[in-house]
């Protein structure tokens, strides 16, 4: 019998709601996997104290935003929270898939539905929350966002939750360390136990 194809790794992209922790997750992932490749978004919104310009994102102004938009230089992009857009460059992304890297994108639920249109074979992982007075407590101790955004990201977080059977598989974030564990194998990367 002929041994099968090795396959390539697909793109995965990993959405849920606000705070239940996707960036920490992802910084979890940065740290210890180095192999993964983490897509940088573009976006709108104001930098957070520690986040740094081409790292956690590329901060952009509305127009040059707009611009990237127009000349199809976007895999997907979206409005989130009725407030700032957040993009994903596309070449950056499709260059590391070409290498055969693998590939994670941390978007919200509109960007995810786009990928899914364009590229279906795509991995579509939920973060989920062990409860959701722990997603409250989440957000509110992150103490990143005024009491009325966190009002506007917690009514965006219940249309979240309710899509997740839109998703692959769920992980739900209760220990960074086994989600982040979790998701690595999902996107099928050599693990090792570590201590
Ligand atoms: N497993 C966990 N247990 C306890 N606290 C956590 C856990 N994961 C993340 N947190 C904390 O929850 C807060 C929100 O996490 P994070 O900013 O990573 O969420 P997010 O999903 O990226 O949010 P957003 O969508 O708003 O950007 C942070 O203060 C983080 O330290
Ligand atoms: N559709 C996209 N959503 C994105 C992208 N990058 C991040 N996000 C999502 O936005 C919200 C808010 O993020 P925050 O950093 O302001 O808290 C969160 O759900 C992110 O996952 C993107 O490129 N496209």
């Amino acid at each position: 019998m002929s041994e099968s194809a090795p396959t390539r790794p697909r793109i995965t992209v990993l959405a849920g709601p606000t705070a239940v922790g996707k960036g920490t997750v992802s910084a979890y992932i940065r740290e210890h996997y180095p192999e993964v490749e983490l897509s940088v978004s573009a976006t709108t919104r104001d930098p957070r104290p520690g986040e740094v310009d081409g790292v956690h994102y590329h901060f952009v102004g509305p127009e040059r935003f707009a611009q990237m938009v127009s000349a199809g230089d976007m895999l997907e992009s979206a409005v989130v929270h009725g407030r700032n857009s957040y993009g994903t460059p596309r070449s950056t992304v499709l260059k590391a898939a070409d290498e055969g890297k693998y590939v994670l994108l941390e978007i919200d639920l509109q960007g995810a539905r786009q990928v899914k249109e364009s590229m279906p074979d795509a991995h579509f992982v939920f973060l989920a929350p062990p409860s959701w007075d722990e997603l409250v407590r989440r957000l509110v101790g992150r103490g990143t966002e005024s009491a009325e955004e966190q009002q506007r990201r917690l009514e965006t977080a219940r249309i979240e939750l309710a899509a997740e059977s839109e998703f692959d598989v769920t992980i739900v974030n209760d220990d960074v360390r086994r989600a982040a564990e979790a998701l690595v194998r999902e996107m099928g990367v050599p693990t090792a136990p570590r201590a």
